[in-house]
This record gives structure tokens, sequence and C-alpha cells, in this order.
């Protein structure tokens, strides 16, 4: 998924700033997507994510920073611009909420704003949204409306698609199947860039994440090794015949390799864990343990 040479990048971004009355919401990020990458922005409520996004959709003026996003300005760009790219916004309480117009309705009337749309039954179809087609809108429950906004994100073939907390709402195998849509985009190309809330989401999706806290990149990286997680202390579990044993170890392959020689066959209950995201994550924002 990820990949692209340096030049041909997707987002770049450099020393953005951006203050509400004074007080920094976004306060000196840079930041590089490549082409074709899934990248998640996690922070918790009010770190700057929804704010940096926006500025990089064009929706929201920055203080200062140089922002390129496929290559243009975005308080410069124009429709042009704006038909490359797909938005699912963080709140959706919106147009599609007015009136009598169905789900397929709305999927048709965006379709039609795009050069190179999907088909709309297609696309009402990835979504998981068949049967709720000619359902009107204002009909649909939270999560559906969700899937709405995805399906109406991506109708028109986006270069790059900005998702701020899309899944909020959705069951667990509708978010699976999310998952699937996303793994899908990505792998034909579409560069994503993804706020989510989810850490296991992140994880599952992401090249890279960032973690923003008060405006400020703290860590950039793979989800797998982020905070040291990698090669952080591993806690080995295993089943002894005196009870459950566990050990922290810096070489768990070692202790392992130890086990299976004393136990002669596969060692019972065995498990090797290494800190979770979750847990990097809660260490980074500074949470209490
Ligand atoms: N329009 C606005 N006017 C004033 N302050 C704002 C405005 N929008 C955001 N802020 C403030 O800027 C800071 C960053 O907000 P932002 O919405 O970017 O955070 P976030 O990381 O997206 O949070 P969440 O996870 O809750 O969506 C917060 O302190 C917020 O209160």
């Amino acid at each position: 998924m990820s990949g692209g040479p340096a030049g041909d990048s997707a987002i770049v971004v450099s020393d953005l700033r951006k203050s509400y009355r004074g007080r920094p919401a976004v306060a000196g990020i840079d930041l590089v997507i490549p082409r074709g990458e899934v990248f998640s922005l996690l922070g918790p409520n009010g770190a700057g994510k929804t704010t940096t996004v926006e500025i990089l959709e064009g929706h929201r003026r920055r203080d200062s920073g140089d922002v390129r996003v496929l290559g243009v300005d975005p308080a410069l760009g124009r429709a042009a611009w704006k038909a490359r790219i797909g938005i699912v916004l963080q709140r959706s309480d919106d147009l599609t909420q007015a009136g009598a117009l169905t789900v397929r309705d709305w999927a048709r009337a965006m379709a039609a704003c795009f050069p190179n749309s999907r088909d709309p039954d297609e696309v009402i179809e990835l979504v998981g949204l068949a049967d709720r087609r000619n359902a009107r809108a204002a009909h649909l429950s939270g999560g559906q409306r969700r899937r709405l906004d995805v399906a109406l994100g991506i109708i028109g073939r986006p270069e790059l698609l900005f998702l701020d907390e899309p899944t909020t709402g959705f069951d667990p195998e509708a978010r699976r199947r999310f998952w699937d849509l996303i793994a899908d985009l990505a792998r034909s190309g579409t560069t994503i860039l993804l706020t989510t809330h989810y850490l296991e989401e992140a994880e599952h999706l992401a090249d890279r994440v960032a973690v923003i806290v008060d405006g400020r990149i703290m860590e950039v990286g793979p989800p797998q090794t982020l905070g040291g997680r990698a090669t952080a202390a591993a806690t080995v579990r295993w089943l002894s015949p005196d009870g459950p044993r566990s050990v922290q170890t810096c070489t768990p392959a070692a202790l392992v390799t130890d086990l299976a020689a004393r136990f002669g066959q596969d060692v019972p209950g065995l498990a090797v864990e290494r800190p979770s995201l979750e847990e990097v994550y809660l260490r980074m924002i500074g949470a209490p343990a």
C-alpha cells in the first residue's frame, strides 16, 4: 500500500499553524504523505486533527505554513482540484437529512458531479446499503447514514480520500466490511487520510500513523513499531504444571525455545505479548495507566 517516490507526494505540510482567538489548535505540523499511502491521524479530543484535515481539504484557512495537496495549495483549490478529492466529514447532520431524496437519488446526484464517477448502484452495494437503496436518506439509522456518507465520498473515484471518523456508529460487521473496502481502494492506488479514535482501525488499515497532542505531532511511524512497540519487553505466558506463569523479557524467543525444550512438546497456553497500540498511544498522550 505504501510507496511513491519523494517527489510524488499526495500531501506535503510544512510548519502548519492555526489559532482560534489566540489559542493554538495546530502548532507547527510537518507531514509528507506519499501517494498510495493509508495514513492515520490519532490524538485525543481537541488535539487539532479536524482543524488540520479541514485545512488540507480547503475548508478552513490556515494562519501560516506551506500546504500542498495533490500539488495544489488547498486555499486556492478550484473545482478541477476538488473533483480529485473525496471527503467524508466527521459530522453529516447535513443536506442528506433534508427532503425526500432516497439513497439512490443521492448517489446519482453526487455521481453526476464528477467526470469519471463510479456506478451509483455499485457503490451502494459496496457500502452495504443495497437493501436500503430506495429508502429516504432521512430515514436511515445512524450507522447506515455514515455508510451513505462513505458512498458519496468515494463515488467520484478520488485520488485522495479524507475520512474523518468514518466508522462511528457502525456495527462490527459493517466496520469489517468498510475496512475491506478501504483496503481495496488503497490497493487500487487511492491515498487515504484517516482520522479515527479506534486504534484497532488504525492498526488494521494504516501504513503509518501520526499521534497528535496539543496541535503537535508526537511521533510518526508504522502502527506496528510506534512507541518502540516491536522491540519493547515482551510478556511470555504459559501454563506450568503448578498453574499460569508469566515472565517479562527482552529475549522472548530464547525463553520460548527453553520452554519448548523443557516441555518436550507444545507449550500449553503459550502466548507472547508486546505492548498494544493502545498502550503505547495512551502513554504518548500522557493518559494515566
Ligand atoms: N471553529 C472553532 N472556533 C474556536 N475553537 C475551535 C474551533 N474549531 C476547533 N476549535 C478548538 O481547536 C482545538 C482543536 O480542535 P479540533 O476539532 O481540530 O480537534 P480534534 O483533534 O479534531 O478533536 P476531536 O477528536 O474531538 O474531533 C480544540 O481546542 C477546539 O476547541
